[in-house]
């Protein structure tokens, strides 16, 4: 069993009301064995790791994210939602074969490494290629077939959605989860939705979907259903007892908001997608009163354009702050642990990842404070929330293992990743 010792580094545990402290952070296989001031391994340790002048947290975990879109990055922007996704997204992922979204699911992966993000949640088509990649790359993640009901497929989506979970369920060493992915309440009709609704609940798999994202779905789901799209969920059932992901939650009323309060699961919060694509700002502080669990998550880099968790970070308390005119919103600390221990709590993840803690799968990164924007150290957590970025994290850590170190990739080639992504992204796009 390899055992790495970290020294001399800053620790935020992200656990409720834990003070920073300096300490070292001792790692034996998959798992931390020890957090303290100063420890002495009773073993020899195979690397030791300088911490000094860097902080230690859990890595960021993005809970939703269509990785493989990292293809179509800056290809298609300044559109309304269902244009981009009707005239720009789908046609160009109608031409993606299984090895682009390997390709492109690296491509999302090395960059959420070098960013700091250690687990998503995704949602995709060529699920065996997205999971081959989590399992190449080294991170962990919560994979779903995104399933529409657009076209009769002859069940040919929902048949690839039960062979994921039943193929990649806890594959490589446990770092693969799998959801079942009914896309979104405009692209499932209530017959197959209440169906999968009914499957997710007996055979206790959790759900991830897209929910109440732009205006236009709302007065859709008006139109056909009389309904809100958290209303036509709820009375297909899809809050008793199942476990459910909500990516978006723009549009809620009051009384959806009501609707979601026992849920189990909760909400993805994906503030840059939400702005940038002008859809409205989600009610994080409403959802947060009514005991919602709240996580973060960027979206595709198709819309979000980038994958950087300490975007979100920073749009996420802004967001509240300016629409309730209230600074004391989301403070650091509470949005720092929206990204990490509140997200694992979404992919259900959250007795193996999210705080640091002896005992927890070592996912964790060291962000470096060498520099002058992140000079000098009064409160961490606002330093972390308010000054880094992606670009600040110098070593990536999942499962025990270190896939950037430096910022060199370990598990990753970036020339032959970058060559691939080059090459089948200008394919997919030609002539669109
Ligand atoms: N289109 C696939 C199934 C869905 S996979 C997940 C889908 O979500 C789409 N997507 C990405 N971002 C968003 C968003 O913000 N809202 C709605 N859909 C999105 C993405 O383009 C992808 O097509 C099929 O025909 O089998
Ligand atoms: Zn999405």
């Amino acid at each position: 069993m390899k055992r790495t010792l970290i020294k001399g580094c800053s620790i935020l545990t992200m656990r409720e009301g834990e003070l920073p402290f300096v300490g070292d952070l001792l790692i034996e296989g998959e798992r931390i064995a020890e957090i303290g001031p100063a420890i002495e391994p009773k073993q020899p340790v195979d690397e030791v790791i300088t911490g000094v002048g860097m902080v230690a947290m859990p890595g960021l975990i993005n809970a939703h994210n269509h990785a493989s879109m990292s293809l179509l990055r800056a290809f298609s922007d300044d559109l309304k939602l269902m244009d981009w996704l009707d005239k720009k997204m789908l046609p160009a992922e109608g031409r993606m074969t299984p090895e682009d979204v390997y390709w492109g699911t690296m491509l999302g992966a090395a960059e959420m490494i070098a960013s700091g993000t250690t687990s998503f949640a995704d949602m995709y088509v060529h699920m065996n290629q997205v999971a081959q990649a989590v399992q190449d790359s080294g991170m962990r993640a919560s994979l779903t077939r995104g399933v529409v009901f657009l076209e009769d497929d002859g069940g040919k989506r929902m048949t690839e959605a039960l062979h994921l979970i039943d193929t990649w369920s806890g594959a490589a060493n446990g770092r693969i989860s799998t959801m079942l992915g009914p896309h979104a309440p405009y692209t499932c009709p209530p017959q197959p939705l209440s169906e999968i609704i009914d499957l997710a609940r007996s055979r206790q798999i959790p759900i991830h979907i897209h929910l109440a994202e732009t205006v236009e779905e709302v007065e859709k789901i008006r139109n056909r259903y009389n309904q809100t799209p958290t209303q036509y969920l709820y009375e297909l059932g899809m809050f008793t007892d199942n476990h459910v992901l909500l990516a978006h939650a723009v549009h809620l009323s009051t009384e959806d908001v009501r609707l979601l309060r026992r849920m189990r699961g909760g909400v993805s919060h994906n503030p840059v997608s939400n702005l940038k694509l002008g859809c409205g700002i989600a009610p994080v502080r409403d959802m947060l009163e009514q005991g919602i669990t709240v996580g973060l998550g960027t979206d595709g880099a198709g819309s979000a354009t980038t994958l950087d968790m300490f975007a979100e970070i920073k749009a996420a308390t802004w967001l509240q702050k300016l629409q309730h005119g209230d600074p004391t919103l989301l403070p650091a600390e509470q949005v720092l642990r929206m990204a990490t221990i509140e997200s694992a709590k979404l992919l259900q993840i959250d007795h193996e990842v999210g705080t640091l803690e002896a005992g927890k799968k070592a996912d964790l990164i060291l962000i470096n404070l060498n520099k002058p924007h992140m000079q000098p150290v009064h409160d961490l957590h606002a330093l972390i929330a308010y000054s880094a970025t992606g670009a600040d994290v110098d070593t990536t850590i999942v499962n025990g293992e270190i896939l950037m170190k430096n910022r060199q990739f370990t598990h990753i080639s970036w020339e032959e990743l970058r060559r691939e992504a080059t090459m089948r992204a200008a394919r997919l796009v030609e002539g669109l």
